[in-house]
């Protein structure tokens, strides 16, 4: 669905991205990540056809972007990092424009803006001032001018960038519900957001592809995390007989809590037979819940080996 060869982008002496190849097929949910200024934005807008590479190519559906720039386009949805929408246009309004800018004609533009709505959940706000909305609806908006057209490919720079907990919620949903119909790749500096929707993930360093990697073959076993006021010597035998759990380690202190890591392959599984033999021996617990893995862990825990197998 999207090959992707030695693709390269300088501005100027900078060179943004170096030597990306990466094939990504139909169906798929893919996570673009990596810290700031990795160079996310810049592959997203060559494949979209917004931004030339200065060398490698692009081919979607079969297409070369360089050839069939508009052929492409039909195909992606593409909802860029901060979307520029227009403050005082309501939300149909400002759908219709997009529609007409995706070349639908005018017969079709009511029954795919209604679709659009629809799979967003903008029905309320459909009538409103797009400068009235809160930071999630527009996102929404977003969205759904880029799905107007229902496109094989969906691009989402940052899409939960700046939404609170529960629009984050809502976004996760729709983006999985999207993905029913879409090949996606959402770009992201949150290792949380990938984990919640992708299957597979990109990690960028420095303009080049750090690894290319589905999400279960890397970083280390999970652990969960268990917050109490006994000491090591109490804790450690106790937790450690239970199924599963193949060690025991006094992560931290804070006063009386002490916070233990338990390494266990389900952390999920794991948690309740935690919590009940806490329980029966009438401890009090103060947390527990599987760790979160930041991007400087996985960073850390992607081997060098990995890191070369990317690169061939
Ligand atoms: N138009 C431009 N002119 C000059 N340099 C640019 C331009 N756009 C991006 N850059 C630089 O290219 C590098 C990659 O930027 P890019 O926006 O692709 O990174 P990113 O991974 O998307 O980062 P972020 O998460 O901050 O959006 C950065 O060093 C950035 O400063």
């Amino acid at each position: 669905m999207i090959e992707v060869r030695d693709l390269s982008r300088r501005y100027g002496a900078l060179k943004a991205v170096q030597d990306v190849s990466f094939d990504i097929q139909r169906g798929e949910i893919v996570g673009l990540l990596g810290h700031n200024g990795a160079g996310k934005t810049t592959i997203m807008k060559m494949l979209t056809g917004f931004l030339e590479p200065s060398a490698g190519t692009i081919r979607i559906d079969g297409l070369n972007i360089a050839e069939q720039r508009r052929a492409v386009q039909r195909r992606i949805g593409y909802l860029p990092e901060n979307c520029p929408l227009y403050p005082e246009m309501t939300v149909l309004d400002y759908l219709d424009y997009q529609a007409a800018l995706h070349g639908l004609a005018p017969g079709q533009r009511a029954t795919a803006i209604r679709r659009a709505v629809e799979r967003t959940e903008l029905g309320a706000k459909a009538t409103a001032t797009i400068g009235t909305l809160s930071r999630g609806y527009r996102q929404r908006v977003g969205v759904a001018q880029a799905i107007l057209h229902e496109p094989l490919i969906l691009i989402l720079d940052e899409p939960t960038n700046g939404l609170d907990p529960s629009q984050i919620q809502h976004m996760r949903a729709l983006v999985r519900e999207l993905s029913v119909d879409a090949t996606l790749i959402i770009s992201t500096h949150v290792l949380h957001e990938v984990e919640a929707v992708c299957g597979r993930v990109l990690i960028m360093r420095g303009g080049r592809l750090a690894l290319d990697s589905e999400l279960h073959a890397i970083g280390r076993q999970p652990r969960l995390l268990v917050t109490l006021d006994r000491a090591a010597d109490e804790v450690t035998p106790a937790l450690s007989a239970l199924t599963g759990v193949a060690g025991v380690t006094l992560l931290d202190q804070d006063g009386d809590l002490r916070r233990f890591a338990l390494e266990t392959t389900d952390p999920r599984a794991t948690a309740p037979a935690v919590a009940q033999t806490i329980s029966q021996r009438g401890w009090s617990l103060y947390g527990l819940e599987p760790e979160r893995q930041d991007l400087e862990a996985l960073f850390g825990a992607v081997t060098l080996e990995q890191m070369e197998a990317a690169h061939v």
